[in-house]
């Protein structure tokens, strides 16, 4: 089995809907995105010979994703009312709408289902919202 690793960061805000501390509060993190991609072989032809994939590739990808995120304001949909966004987007802030609570959990299956639709094979993802607190995707 070889697999490769390749990581990349975005800086954002979010608030925990419904959360019983202070991360209820809008609040932001510098999440740092850790991925891997996995093969029992290599390739044997052409540019990728003896190689999972193309680093440059891989990176590129994961560093698209994390940039899409980066500097926006990371919203559940349905968390706030239509008139605050409407507000927000109006002061010129960049919004992200997902369809899921942005726990660090939720933001590594985010990472890992947009890297298979790229066409990657990931086998985990790490989503480290603190340097010391990470959450990990790997499918059953
Ligand atoms: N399992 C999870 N637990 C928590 C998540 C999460 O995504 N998954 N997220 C949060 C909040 O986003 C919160 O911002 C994290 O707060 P905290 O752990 O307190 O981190 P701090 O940087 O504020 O750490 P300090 O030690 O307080 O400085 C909460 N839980
Ligand atoms: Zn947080």
């Amino acid at each position: 089995m070889y697999e490769l690793k390749t990581e990349s960061a975005f800086d954002s805000a979010h608030f925990l809907t419904d959360y019983y501390g202070k991360c209820e509060n809008l609040h932001g993190h510098r999440w740092r995105v850790v991925a891997y991609i996995g093969a029992d072989a290599l390739q044997t032809e052409s540019t990728m010979k003896d190689m999972v994939m193309d680093f440059g590739v891989f990176k590129r990808c994961v560093r698209a994703l994390a940039e899409e995120l980066d500097h926006t304001f990371l919203i559940e949909e349905g968390s706030l009312a239509p008139q605050t966004l409407a507000c927000l987007e109006q002061e010129g802030f960049s919004l992200t709408l997902l369809p899921f609570r942005t726990t660090a959990e939720n933001l590594a299956r985010y990472f890992f289902e947009r890297m298979e639709a790229e066409g990657l094979r990931p086998s985990c993802v790490e989503m480290y919202e603190t340097p010391n607190n990470c959450a990990i995707y790997r499918p059953a």
